[in-house]
């Protein structure tokens, strides 16, 4: 048997809400092996960033050797890429591969507040990993820092994506969960705009949403869904993940990745504390 696969490029969140660990739960969910290339572990939970330790760009190259002369990934998934130099290695791979169905979350600051991108990275992740990708899915303040203009309307965020779909090849897709107060979020991809509008879920519990989402949308790809259908279905999986009402920790916590899965365990695991 087969199975269409997808790759994650990402940070490890031991706290298991973000970065890789939000990747895997969301391919499975979605019917797709993950694969995943960890370029930094995070020290991290739901209250905030305590440390990070990169991988060393040879590691990570070794990763991405060893994933693509094996299982050749359906699509790939960016996320936290750290540093200049784990970059270079990522957009050299991709390139040498001629890896396809690329999205990439142009990640910089954690919902807690702290950087993810070094400062000198956010110039070669526009250079070198945006003009890959299929599409982005940039959120406001990533909108924002990449277009050069400020948004705090609907239509600020349409002429941020037509600046940003008119210098890259790929698709645009603003998100305006965290910051509009809405869940509503714009595509620009073929000179269209397309707003994806999603029903705002009363949770508190909002780390990873972001991954979650790009990495739904990757799966889609993967399995053959066009790019609109793609995001249509990441929109209405992330819906139920955060509508589940999963409540953890002590910050903003996860959600719930496996809410629409057949678990194994029959009994209900699920309580109220007291
Ligand atoms: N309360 C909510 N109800 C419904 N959808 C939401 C809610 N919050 C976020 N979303 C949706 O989740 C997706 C991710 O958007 P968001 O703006 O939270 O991304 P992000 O800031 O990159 O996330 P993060 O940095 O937490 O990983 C979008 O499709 C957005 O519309
Ligand atoms: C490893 C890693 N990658 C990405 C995020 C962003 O997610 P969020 O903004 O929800 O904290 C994160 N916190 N950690």
């Amino acid at each position: 048997m087969k199975r269409k696969s997808v790759l994650t490029i990402a940070g490890s969140d031991c706290s298991g809400g973000a970065g890789i660990q939000a990747d895997l739960k969301t391919m499975l969910a979605n019917g797709v092996y993950g694969m995943s290339a960890v370029t930094a572990l995070t020290a991290q939970n739901t209250t905030g960033v305590y440390g990070i330790m990169e991988s060393t760009p040879e590691f990570l190259r070794n990763q991405l050797e060893c994933i693509f002369q094996d299982i050749f990934p359906d699509a790939v998934k960016i996320g936290m890429v750290s540093s200049v130099l784990l970059i270079e290695v990522i957009a050299d791979e991709l390139v040498k591969w001629k890896a396809e169905n690329i999205v990439v979350d142009p990640v910089m600051v954690a919902t807690s507040g702290s950087s993810l991108l070094q400062d000198e990275a956010k110039e070669a992740l526009e250079s070198k990993l945006l003009p890959l990708a299929a599409v982005i899915t940039p959120n406001i303040p990533e909108a924002e820092v990449l277009s050069g203009i400020q948004i705090d309307s609907p239509k600020k965020m349409e002429e941020a994506a037509s600046i940003l779909g008119t210098r890259y090849p790929g698709a645009v897709l603003i998100k305006g969960g965290h910051d509009m107060n809405d869940a509503n979020d714009l595509l620009f991809w073929r000179g269209k705009m397309i707003w994806f509008r999603g029903e705002r879920i009363d949770n508190p519990n909002t780390h990873g949403t972001g991954c979650t989402l790009s990495s739904a949308i990757a799966s889609n790809l993967a399995k053959g869904y066009g790019m609109e259908k793609s995001i249509e279905r990441a929109k209405q999986y992330i819906s139920g993940a955060l509508g589940a009402g999963l409540d953890l920790g002590k910050g903003s916590g996860p959600m719930d990745h496996g809410y629409a899965l057949p678990a194994f365990e029959t009994k209900d695991v699920s309580y109220e504390e007291e």
